[in-house]
């Protein structure tokens, strides 16, 4: 992109900006032009005062007082003038800037939600955290000078008439300074453009990795890997250091010249205004007040230097924020809701998918699940499972085949619909930093917009088992948890995840390998309970253990991306070699970790701890 490209389309993306503002816009912009015109008044008003007050009193030795109050309210009037433009013009830009920075952040942070999770897979978090916060700052930080340059180019045309009023050779002397002291900001933003674009893309990198280096502190400390990933930071941290050294550099020879230009001006008016008093082509008043003018002036100028020496930047970071608000991939979502109450069917047919093209990971899936019964998915480790979950909660969609939810294809539902209707238990059990009211019930509302109440939330943590726990938190319900709910064991996490799928009471429930960190013993208990206690749920979920296979009422049994066979557990034993090889070696694992277990306390946190066992068939 060249520099004059830069400042094109930095000047759109401002015009953007103003368009969402228009008002506040106009108001900075009022504030400023009057701070400008009066800048003009300050340099005359004073220049009316040595004239009128100063050079008679020296001349006469005595005060004109009425000249004197005169000039006192004169500069008063100016400087009151000017405090309401500059309040104005500070205050219009100040809105304008964060009412757009707040927007952008919202707009940004809801795209990411709508993305699909294979857009989320090809871009860090880091990337991302960078995107929304310091890309839509640099995008937004030229338009708070905004009203002050446009304000200062009306004061410098002004400025010129008035000096043409004044005197035209001192004129000349504005149309040699001005014009130039605007180009050498144009060169300024121009040469700027790249330094500014390389930096702020490293920021991200360097955001990137620092995300990733706490993210993953644990594996690095554990591994031993302090020093090789300190190095991998302070390599990219080195980078972003020089690309900013090459911006202050830059900074470092333009600043100084832009600051001294007016003083040149200054300089030449004394030279040329000194020799036009002599010739008595001027007063001596007009020269003070011509002075004054390229004094008093040259800092609002400096203002255009903001702009266009910030307008790289902020070409970069809408560049980088407009990648993700016009990113596509986002699923598109029907109007109809799934029909009927109570448990829906699940329904996959002749489902291929794959999530790099070529390389298919599901291969004419067909299978269904009436409603109300429960299904476990088993297969070897890649065989598919956890794709069919999230295809079944529609987080993908297949590339050819049809989902169905109580018979309506999964793609004609609603958004809001399929929330409601579909909870997907993830391997991965997330809660947020906050009660563990608000992370079970997220603030949801039930079908008839009433709030998920104390005693349905009581009611899903006894059904995921955690209910005793909870009930011995010092705060009950209201017990704060912690960043990502570090307060919890990975057991104890699951089940509260998992009694925040159940509080929305779904009418389709999808454990995907949900349980895992729960001893057996709980997550048999789990499911007994869900499949009593939830009844309007129908149940798919990723089994591991034989004791979860069991209690369902089929197994779909995958292997390599393929439905090889669906039926009973028993069946299935009987009948199909690799599942009675897969479910033996499960079984034995588990004997090891019952031995384990039973070497432990007993869990208290069992609602039904005498029952649980029974249903183990
Ligand atoms: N995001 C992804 N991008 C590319 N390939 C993926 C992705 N997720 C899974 N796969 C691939 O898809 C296949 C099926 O993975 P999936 O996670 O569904 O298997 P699984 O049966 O749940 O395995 P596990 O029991 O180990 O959890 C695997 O070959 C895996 O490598």
């Amino acid at each position: 992109m060249t520099g004059r490209d830069v400042i094109g389309r930095g000047l759109r993306v401002l015009w953007a900006g103003v368009q969402h503002e228009p008002k506040i816009f106009t108001i900075a912009t009022i504030g400023s032009v009057l701070f400008g015109l009066l800048t003009i008044g300050t340099a005359y008003a004073l220049g009316y005062v040595v004239g009128h007050v100063v050079e008679p009193a020296f001349a006469t030795e005595r005060y004109e007082w009425g000249t004197l109050l005169l000039a006192a309210g004169l500069v008063l009037a100016v400087s009151a003038g000017k405090v309401i433009g500059i309040f104005g013009r500070r205050l219009g830009s100040g809105f304008m800037q964060f009412r757009l920075q707040a927007l952008y952040r919202r707009k940004v942070t809801r795209r990411y939600l709508e993305l699909p999770p294979a857009w989320h897979a090809r871009h860090s978090t880091g990337s991302l955290l960078s995107n929304a916060n310091s890309d839509v700052e640099a995008t937004w930080w030229p338009i708070a000078p905004l009203p002050f340059a446009i304000g200062s180019i009306v004061m410098m045309v002004a400025a010129v008439v008035v000096l043409f009023f004044t005197d035209w050779v001192l004129a000349l002397v504005g149309l040699a300074v001005f014009p130039a002291l605007f180009s050498l900001n144009v060169v300024y933003s121009r040469r700027m453009a790249p330094r500014q674009a390389k930096a702020q893309s490293l920021r991200a990198s360097v955001s990137g990795i620092a995300h990733e280096s706490f993210d993953g502190a644990l594996v690095v400390k554990t591994m031993g890997r302090e020093q090789a990933e300190t190095e991998r930071f302070a390599a990219k941290a080195a980078e972003l250091r020089d690309a900013l050294i090459r911006v202050g550099r830059l900074r470092g020879v333009f600043d100084p010249s832009l600051e001294s230009l007016p003083s040149v001006g200054t300089l030449a008016v004394l030279v040329a205004g000194a020799w036009r008093v002599q010739s008595g082509a001027i007063s001596l008043q007009d020269l003070i007040s011509v002075t004054l003018l390229f004094t008093v002036m040259a800092f609002p100028v400096r203002s255009i230097g903001w702009v266009l020496g910030e307008l790289p930047r902020s070409v970069a970071g809408w560049d980088r924020v407009q990648r993700v608000l016009t990113a596509t991939g986002e699923m598109a979502y029907g109007e109809s809701g799934v029909p009927g109450d109570g448990p829906a069917e699940i329904a996959f047919d002749r489902v291929d998918f794959s999530y790099v093209d070529g390389e298919r990971v599901l291969h004419d899936v067909t299978f269904k699940v009436k409603p109300g019964k429960t299904v476990a998915l088993v297969g070897p480790t890649g065989s598919g499972k956890s794709t069919v979950a999230t295809l079944a909660s529609r987080l993908l969609d297949p590339d050819s085949g049809e989902i169905k939810l109580g018979g309506v294809p999964a793609t004609d539902l609603a958004a809001a619909d399929l929330a409601a209707a579909v909870a997907l238990v993830p391997q991965l059990s997330f809660a947020f930093d906050d009660t563990v009211r608000a992370n079970v019930t997220l603030d949801r509302l039930r079908p008839d917009g009433t709030p998920i109440s104390d005693d349905e939330t009581w009611a899903a943590l006894a059904t995921a088992q955690v209910k005793p726990f909870v009930e011995r938190l010092p705060d009950g319900l209201d017990t704060e948890l912690g960043e990502r709910g570090t307060t919890l064991s990975g057991g104890q996490r699951q089940r509260l995840v998992l009694a925040r799928a159940l509080a929305g009471q779904p009418r389709v429930l999808i454990l995907d390998d949900a349980t895992s960190a729960v001893d057996p013993r709980v997550e048999a208990a789990i499911l007994r309970s869900l499949r009593s206690t939830s009844g309007g749920a129908t149940i798919l979920v990723v089994a591991y253990r034989r004791a979860t296979i069991a209690l369902a009422d089929e197994v779909i049994y995958l292997e390599q991306g393929r439905v090889v066979a669906h039926g009973t557990h028993t069946q299935l034993l009987e009948s199909v070699p690799g599942y009675a090889g897969l479910v033996t070696a499960y079984e034995k694992a588990e004997a090891e970790r019952d031995r384990s277990y039973d070497a432990e306390e007993p869990e208290d946190d069992l609602e039904e701890p005498d029952t649980a066992m029974e249903i183990v068939r």
